[in-house]
């Protein structure tokens, strides 16, 4: 990918220019550790650092001009843009340098609280099992063909996406399946990025700490609706695919000029599920389609993946895939990494980790897991640091009604006191205590998933919430390894 700065500058009317500007550039970038020999640097200034302090940095690492919002010193040679918002102008410019590659993919986008990962993920499965090359963005990984690449943000910002889409071009996929957080979309992460279908699954409280009010929060999700329907976004089949049983559904399918595709498990919708049976080792049910009834029996369990399943299969019916291959596809779909995932390490007792970061999340899973518990449900979670505060409590308090014995402990602390953050979940927890049951509190994660596989006896189920597939744990200094089913499997086996 290589683009003259005379082209660029073309795109961002009004800057200053100081310097040569018949210059190849050969790559964008706002990290100056990853500048390379022709590089543009893009300053943006951060949430926790100033971009344009990094400039003689990216110079060493070969950057040739740079993309600033405010008065730099340079050395000679370099050339300098000045703009007056270098975010907007990055967003201008970068889909540009790619050649555009969302218009040459068909692109998916599921947003919403919760199930962006999961759906993600059985929506690709359908569409290989249809014969089509898809590549995937979200938490976990990016996935292209058969290379997995690390991710830093659920959606990369701009730079990193519109790069990620040009990968899957030029790798020749059919389709880029991605999440949408509502992050990307406030901070417009997804400019230049045409998408084809929209998909929403729910909407409860989280990331307030961002977005301040729970009306902007929906808004920003809508955002989602919008960017489909753009009338410079010419792409032809787009879809919406939203589940009415939230009631937030009006607010997208408001934003919705093109065709809308329902789903949800109560009456009324164009995709809804019957005769549903939900088993530790899967569910079953009928989904009702305008192509006619899709029997299944699936690995996945719990209502919540009941709807994943039928935002997934709304997809595969809004891109003419047949019934019979949807249901091979989800039937055959085991699991995604630390999403109810089982730990056996041969134990007289179940072990699952999950995902569970948010309140509707941990109150599913807990009610999941009581559809079928034959004892108790020992619960281990904690609460994110420097993310919404206000589901700590919230969070205490259904953990206490739907587990037997609770173990709070830490999630990933970063730069909060993790002391702190749980006394905001305790005062949840006392809320919700039942007489005769108690709690413990242990800041140490490990020691915490210890006492609650120690407290287990035969048929208990250990829930260990909140980190699902995380290798790691963010602490106020450092980040240090941490994989909670690599944990639980080791504790198993030292207590042998
Ligand atoms: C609040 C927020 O969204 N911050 C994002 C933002 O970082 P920032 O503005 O704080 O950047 P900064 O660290 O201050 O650095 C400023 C600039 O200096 C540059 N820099 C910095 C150091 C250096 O040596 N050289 C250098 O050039 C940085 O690359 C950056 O351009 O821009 C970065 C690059 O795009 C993001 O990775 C970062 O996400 C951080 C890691 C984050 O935690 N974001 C969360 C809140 C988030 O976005 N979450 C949603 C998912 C939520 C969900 O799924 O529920 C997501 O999509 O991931
Ligand atoms: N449709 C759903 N409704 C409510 N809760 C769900 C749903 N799907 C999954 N969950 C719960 O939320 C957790 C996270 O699921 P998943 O990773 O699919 O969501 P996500 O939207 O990608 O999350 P993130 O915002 O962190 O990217 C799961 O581990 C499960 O506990
Ligand atoms: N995408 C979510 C993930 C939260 C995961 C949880 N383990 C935490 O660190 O709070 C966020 O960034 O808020
Ligand atoms: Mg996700």
């Amino acid at each position: 990918m290589a683009k003259n700065l005379q082209e660029l500058v073309a795109l961002m009317p009004g800057c200053e220019v100081r310097g040569d500007i018949n210059l190849t550039i050969t790559a964008v970038t706002y990290d100056s550790r990853q500048a390379k020999p022709g590089s543009l640097f893009i300053c943006l200034t951060g949430s926790k650092v100033d971009g344009h302090d990094y400039i003689a940095q990216a110079r060493a690492g070969g950057a040739v001009a740079v993309l600033v919002e405010k008065e730099v010193s340079v050395e000679p040679g370099m050339t300098v843009i000045k703009v007056s918002d270098t975010r907007a102008a990055m967003q201008a410019i970068t889909p540009f340098f790619f050649d555009y590659p969302s218009q040459k993919l068909r692109v998916i986008g599921v947003t919403g609280t919760n199930g962006k990962t999961t759906t993600t993920h059985l929506i690709r499965s359908i569409l290989m099992q249809a014969g089509y090359k898809v590549g995937l963005i979200g938490t976990i990984h990016t996935l292209i063909g058969d290379r997995t690449l690390p991710v830093k943000n659920t959606t990369p910002d701009v730079v990193d996406l519109q790069g990620l889409l040009a990968e899957m071009v030029a790798a020749g996929m059919d389709y880029a399946v991605m999440e949408v957080s509502s992050h990307a979309l406030a901070l417009n992460r997804t400019a230049g990025c045409e998408f084809d279908i929209g998909v929403f699954t729910n909407i409860t409280r989280d990331h307030l700490d961002f977005h301040i009010t729970f009306e902007n929060y929906i808004d920003a999700k809508a955002e989602l609706f919008r960017l489909v329907g753009r009338p410079d976004n010419v792409k032809t089949g787009k879809s919406a695919v939203i589940n009415t049983d939230d009631p937030a559904a009006a607010h997208m399918l408001r934003e919705v000029t093109y065709r809308a595709i329902t789903y949800g498990v109560q009456d009324g919708a164009d995709l809804t599920a019957r005769n549903i049976n939900i088993q530790a080792d899967g569910a079953k049910f009928e989904a009702v389609t305008t192509r006619g009834i899709i029997p299944l029996a699936l690995q996945i369990t719990g209502l919540f993946n009941v709807y994943n399943v039928l935002a997934a299969i709304g997809v595969a019916l809004a891109e003419g895939i047949e019934p019979d291959v949807v249901k091979t596809a989800l039937e055959a779909f085991r699991s995604v990494p630390g999403r109810f995932e089982i730990v056996d390490a041969g134990q007289p007792f179940t072990v699952i980790v999950d995902y569970a970061h948010t309140p509707d999340g941990l109150e599913n899973i807990l009610k999941t897991a009581r559809q079928f518990a034959q004892r108790r449900i020992i619960a281990v979670f904690g609460c994110g640091g420097d993310r919404d505060r206000t589901k700590r409590p919230i969070m205490g308090r259904l953990a206490a009604e739907y587990a037997d014995v609770v173990v709070a402990t830490s999630d990933n602390p970063r730069t909060e006191d993790p002391v702190s953050i749980l006394k905001e979940i305790e005062v949840g927890i006392r809320e919700g205590l039942k007489p005769g049951k108690s709690y413990e509190v242990i800041v140490d994660r490990r020691q915490a998933i210890e006492r609650a596989l120690s407290l287990a006896e035969p048929q208990d189920i250990v829930i260990i919430a909140g980190k699902g597939h995380e290798t790691y744990q963010i602490l106020k200094d450092k980040t240090i390894p941490f994989d909670d089913r690599e944990v639980a499997r080791e504790i198993i086996r030292e207590m042998r």
